[in-house]
């Protein structure tokens, strides 16, 4: 559970704003992620939905702003990140398809040095993921999209993060499979206790799942609050029909 008594962010973006030359991806947007909690990202096509994560992992053109971690300025190189405790699970899966199941989560903790360690979270992922047990030698080229999308969290969880960044997890994916994907991202938040922030299309999934979410249009921050507060309003509607007007301009 969040620690909703401080409004205090583990991970925390202030007025960032992302140009990719003239194209303004983010425009001095500011949303954070409390300890324990899970948050979505929703919007549009184009709304700067997958630049916040980039933003977060030093993959994207950030021209103002912050990213704080534990209140602090987020200094580390991309490839450090992981480091830090936070995990990034890219949009379309990208597991290695010529490598097995379990060559696949190894590479989630390249980094570790520790054996004993690297089996425990190899348990772990295996005892959240029967399928990786099950299939844990075959290549994940045989695997099915939904299994390559449980393969691809499961390499994300061996990084032991504090904070899992998740792009589009039910992207492509069959209706049935979306929902065991929404399922196990809501074990993971509820029985590991890991941070989540999720880029989600899948609206009414990815709200029954989460303790807050974002609406983003056109690079901004249109709305943000708790999932009924997201059902209450029509701004959902607004920004996907391109009907929204921010408030100065209306
Ligand atoms: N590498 C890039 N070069 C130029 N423009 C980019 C680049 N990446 C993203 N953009 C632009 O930045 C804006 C935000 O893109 P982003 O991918 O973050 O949106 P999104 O909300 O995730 O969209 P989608 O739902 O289509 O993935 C868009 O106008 C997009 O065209």
């Amino acid at each position: 559970m969040a620690d909703t008594q401080t409004d205090v962010k583990l991970l925390d973006l202030v007025d960032i704003s992302v140009h990719y030359g003239a194209v303004v991806a983010l425009d001095r947007i500011s949303l954070g992620v409390r300890r324990g909690e899970a948050v979505a990202v929703m919007g549009p096509n184009g709304a700067g939905k997958s630049t916040v994560l980039k933003a977060i992992m030093g993959l994207a053109p950030v021209v103002g702003g912050e990213v704080y971690w534990r209140q602090e300025p987020l200094a580390a190189a991309t490839h450090e990140i992981v480091k830090e405790g936070i995990a990034f699970v890219p949009q379309g899966r990208r597991v290695f398809t010529h490598l097995t199941v379990a060559e696949n989560l190894e590479m989630g903790c390249l980094y570790l040095n520790d054996p004993a360690e690297k089996d425990r979270r190899m348990d772990s992922v295996m005892e959240l993921f029967p399928v990786l047990h099950e299939k844990r030698g075959d290549l994940a080229s045989q695997m099915s999209g939904g299994q390559q999308q449980m393969l691809a969290l499961g390499r994300g969880l061996m990084a032991g993060p504090e904070v899992l960044l998740l792009d589009e997890p039910t992207l492509g994916l069959a209706p049935i499979v979306v929902g065991e994907v929404f399922q196990k991202v809501s074990e993971i938040s509820d029985r590991l206790n890991t941070t989540i922030l999720v880029v989600e299309h899948n609206i009414k999934g990815v709200l029954d799942i989460v303790d807050r979410a974002y609406v983003l249009d056109k690079g901004r921050v249109v709305h943000s609050g708790t999932p009924q507060s997201v059902r209450d309003t029509d701004i959902l509607t607004r920004v996907f029909l391109g009907q929204y007007t921010p408030p100065e301009e209306e």
